[in-house]
């Protein structure tokens, strides 16, 4: 880049970091959070769950394996989480100029300004981290030189924001014998993979479809961004759902919706659970995990009604990493075992979840 324009980020309480853009050179304001993965920036930009929000990574180097091709496979970009980038701006360290790989179309600044989302580097992100790990998740500003600055922060938390990016009508892939409704909230590519290269039907639906009248043998609560309290109309069909006991399985946003469905209430962390090393306990084992994390809420297990217990346990902090009824096959966590990025050490969590749906479809014969 010739022109070396300058960007600040401002967060909420005055703090001022000044750095250079990379993206496009344009003014943006949402809530501020740190990841400290050190790699996956084109599965996280274009993960819905960051929607609304300015990603900073804490890991220096970003940027040196550029973008990958945009290839289709079971008619979803394969290399990527949805379709465009989700994050408000992304806020980095060290920026590689230069990038490098097998698969690379091009670089990281090119795609953030194509798809009009500011970046900056030359920040110490991990001093930012510090602030934020502090005094809890802050709003915050981006502002390129030359760009006029928001008025007012804006908070996502406080809109629908699974509305906004859910799909707005009913989708169908694969045409594997079991027949998975997928609720989106927000959903991840990957959650569609993992269960069509299971031998799956995926009817992706919207947050607020009342799919309970459909033909299905099993249902997928999505992750997605925002308050879990926000999607009142997808927790109503969830408690529809439970009554008629075909197996669900949530992931993330997905696991507060089923959470909130079975009596739970949910609370906001201090700065959230984001990264691809969360040890979890599986409750009742030795057995623990290590987990790809993305979410800024946390359900209050204490909370949940008789009939469901904690099924995994954060070994950092305590927190829920999901629940399960005690005798239907209803189960949900607060993690990722689509990985994507991070580690696939939780994906059997799908295979336990098509074997509910077999021995379920089995019981009914
Ligand atoms: N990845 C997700 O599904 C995030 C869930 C929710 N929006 C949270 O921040 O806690």
């Amino acid at each position: 880049m010739s022109d070396k324009k300058s960007a600040r980020l401002i967060l909420e309480d005055g703090t001022t970091f000044t750095g250079y853009s990379f993206g496009a050179e344009t003014a943006t304001t949402g809530e501020v959070v740190f990841n400290t993965a050190m790699t996956g920036y084109p599965e996280s930009l274009t993960d819905p769950s960051y929607s609304g929000q300015i990603l900073v990574s804490t890991y220096p180097l970003v940027g040196n394996y550029g973008v990958p091709q945009k290839e289709s496979e079971y008619g979803l970009l394969k290399f990527f989480e949805s379709d465009r980038i989700h994050v408000k701006g992304l806020v980095i360290s060290d920026y590689s100029f230069e990038y490098s790989h097998w698969n690379a179309g091009e670089s990281l600044g090119e795609w953030l300004r194509e798809n009009g989302v500011p970046a900056v580097w030359g920040i110490d992100t991990r001093q930012l981290t510090k602030i934020i790990r502090e005094r809890g998740v802050m709003l915050g500003k981006i502002v390129v030189e030359g760009s006029a600055e928001p008025a007012a922060f804006d908070d996502p938390n406080l809109r629908n924001l699974a509305a906004e990016v859910s799909t707005p009508q009913v989708e169908t892939y694969g045409d594997g014998p079991m027949k998975i409704v997928l609720v989106d909230c927000g959903c991840k590519y990957n959650i569609i993979r993992c269960l069509l290269s299971r031998g799956a039907t995926v009817i992706r639906v919207p947050w607020d479809y009342d799919f309970t009248a459909l033909d299905y043998d099993g249902v997928m609560l999505s992750n997605g961004p925002g308050d879990p309290q926000q999607c009142t109309a997808t927790i109503s069909n969830i408690k529809k759902a439970m009554a008629l006991g075909k197996p669900i399985f949530g992931i993330c946003l997905g696991n507060q919706l089923l959470s909130i469905a079975a009596g739970a209430t949910t609370f906001k962390l201090k700065y959230g659970h984001r990264s691809h090393n969360q040890p979890a306990l599986m409750v009742g084992t030795n057995k623990a995990v290590i987990t790809s994390q993305n979410h800024g809420f946390a359900v209050n297990t204490d909370t949940l009604g008789p009939d469901w217990e904690p099924y995994f346990v954060n070994l950092n902090d305590g927190t829920s990493e999901g629940i399960r009824h005690k005798r239907l096959p209803f189960f949900s966590v607060q993690f990722h075992p689509e990985a994507s990025g991070g580690p696939v050490d939780t994906e059997f969590l799908f295979d336990d979840f098509i074997r509910n749906i077999r021995d379920h479809a089995g019981s009914k014969r």
